[in-house]
């Protein structure tokens, strides 16, 4: 019988432990000491992923969102949330990519992504961004489905051999998606986040967490949900610069099950607000605050 080292074991990671990685604004904070979130997402073809990102973010709360994209993404995240600012400027963490296609790409968008992740603060790459983390040099979060892994894997292995034998398809990362979560993210170097029932979090040689707070049915199985996933934890990322300065991946790791968590309770509030029923990816987004607000008073 093989034993894996201690500290590539798994854990659960539970709203009790998303204390400590919330950080509530002091009587000195302003919007800027609290942390600014960059959101390069959406496009003329998916706008929506843009408002939800948006709008997750600011629910789970920021300093300020600037949000850098096309004009109808622009117009509608303005619509839906007009302290969203559109001007370029510095922020302390990138959310990119919820809402894009890689292979309809436009020069615009391309060099919105590149500028991102060559900013060099921590970053959430998520869905039509997946293709460019081998070019990153800033503290990188994936947060990819199963079908999205096996593509990132395929590139992977196409970069090491050439051809891209031997990766692994989506259902057989479905079938050990624990096992596959680790292997992702020793093999590119980013903390992992696998989403699906439960979701799987991996930094670089570290345990996988498992967080599963989501409702028993799978109701957040819907459009979008994971476009509002992606808006929480950059809101977590650009509230937590100096911690993720000190503590590198193990902040990153800590920061997406957090991410995660939220979201999964938040799609259960948001259930249980309709007797246990179906939910929309914006009734999540706008149920982060709700559960930050759980989590604070409990701990
Ligand atoms: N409101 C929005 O703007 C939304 C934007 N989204 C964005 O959409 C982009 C693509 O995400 P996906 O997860 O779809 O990407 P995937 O590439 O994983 O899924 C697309 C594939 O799903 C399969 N497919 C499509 N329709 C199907 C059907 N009816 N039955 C069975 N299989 C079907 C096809 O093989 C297609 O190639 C991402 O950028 C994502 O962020 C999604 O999050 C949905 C909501
Ligand atoms: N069966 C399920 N039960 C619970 N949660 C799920 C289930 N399937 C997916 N999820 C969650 O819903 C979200 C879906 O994200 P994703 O596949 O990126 O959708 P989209 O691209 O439409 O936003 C993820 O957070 C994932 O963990």
């Amino acid at each position: 019988m093989t034993h894996e080292p201690a500290q590539r074991q798994s854990r659960e990671w539970t709203l009790s432990d998303c204390g400590e990685w919330i950080a509530v604004p002091g009587a000195g904070d302003d919007k800027y000491s609290r942390g600014v979130l960059g959101v390069v997402t959406g496009s003329d073809e998916y706008p929506g992923a843009a408002v939800l990102g948006v709008e997750a973010a600011t629910r789970t709360g920021v300093g300020m969102v600037r949000y850098v994209g096309d004009d109808v993404p622009s117009r509608l995240v303005l619509e839906r949330r007009p302290e969203t600012v559109t001007a370029v400027g510095r922020v302390q963490a990138w959310l990119i990519g919820s809402g894009m296609d890689a292979a309809h790409r436009d020069p615009a968008n391309a060099a919105r992504l590149r500028a991102a992740l060559a900013d060099g603060v921590p970053c959430v790459v998520d869905a039509g961004a997946l293709d460019l983390i081998a070019e990153e040099h800033a503290p990188v979060v994936i947060t990819p489905h199963y079908r999205e892994l096996a593509r990132v894997l395929a590139g992977d292995a196409a970069r090491a051999s050439g051809g891209g034998a031997g990766a692994p398809s989506a259902e057989k990362i479905a079938a050990d998606a624990r096992g596959w979560a680790r292997r992702a993210a020793d093999a590119t170097g980013a903390t992992v986040l696998l989403k699906g029932h439960v979701t799987h979090v991996c930094a670089p040689g570290g345990e996988v967490i498992d967080v599963c707070t989501g409702p028993d049915a799978g109701w957040l199985a819907t459009a979008g949900s994971g476009d509002a996933l992606g808006g929480i934890l950059g809101a977590l990322l650009a509230t937590h610069a100096d911690r993720i300065a000190a503590e590198g991946h193990d902040a990153l790791a800590a920061l997406a099950a957090t991410a995660a968590a939220l979201h999964g309770a938040a799609g259960a509030r948001a259930s249980a607000a309709r007797a246990g029923g179906p939910i929309a990816a914006l009734d999540v987004a706008e149920h982060v605050a709700t559960v930050v607000g759980d989590v604070l008073s409990a701990a």
